[in-house]
């Protein structure tokens, strides 16, 4: 799709990025990293309510949360209590050429949104090194991105995300705040089913 006309400063957008044939290419990674490290239900600290998104990871570090210990990362699957697997080498590649950080990624969240899921305005700031950007990449069933300022409160601008689309949070953009509103069911045929595939790769140490 083409760019919107007026997108945040410093928010750097890469629409259809990827073709279909990386894309198909790299979903079969992702396929082989879920069947290493099974998709779980993430809780929300403290109340320990559900999030809609379900969520697994690959790489050194994992982005987890649960009712006890809360947002964090950590080197194991908190289900199988397994080592995450590596971090495909097309996700690896596609960091060195957008992402402008000399430094490999640590961690990817493969996040899995099925037809009603969404996720809430928030920040990343779980990472010590903040001077690394958030890389996202998106496939399969559009959605709809919203993004702000620094403050919760601050005006925001939603877009759609398509599959294929690389969204990078860096600079100045790194600590906006963003989330997914809705997904659009059915409006990609990558997947087998409905639903968005987004793959969010991080530095998490200096
Ligand atoms: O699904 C997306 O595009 C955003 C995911 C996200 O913000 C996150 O996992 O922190
Ligand atoms: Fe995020």
């Amino acid at each position: 799709m083409a760019k919107p006309d007026s997108l945040p400063e410093g928010l750097d957008f890469h629409p259809a990025f990827l073709d279909r044939a990386e894309q198909e290419a790299l979903l079969l990674d992702i396929r082989d990293v879920v069947a290493a490290a099974p998709l779980y239900t993430p809780e929300m600290p403290r109340s320990g309510k559900p999030l809609s998104v379900r969520m697994t990871n690959c790489g050194r570090l994992g982005w987890l949360t649960d009712r006890q210990r809360g947002y964090r990362y950590q080197e194991t699957h908190p289900v199988t209590g397994k080592a995450w697997p590596a971090i495909p080498r097309k996700l690896l590649d596609i960091w060195q050429s957008v992402g402008g950080c000399d430094r490999p990624p640590e961690a990817c969240l493969v996040n899995y949104y099925g037809p009603d899921a969404k996720m809430g305005l928030h920040q990343d700031r779980d990472e010590t090194d903040l001077s690394a950007p958030v890389l996202s990449i998106s496939l399969g069933d559009s959605c709809l991105f919203r993004v702000g300022g620094f403050e919760r409160n601050a005006p925001t601008r939603s877009f759609r995300l398509e599959s294929g689309d690389v969204l990078v949070l860096g600079g100045e953009s790194r600590l906006r705040f963003h989330g997914v509103d809705r997904i659009y069911p059915g409006t990609s045929t990558l997947l087998k089913s409905e639903g968005r595939i987004n793959l969010t790769l991080r530095r998490v140490t200096p």
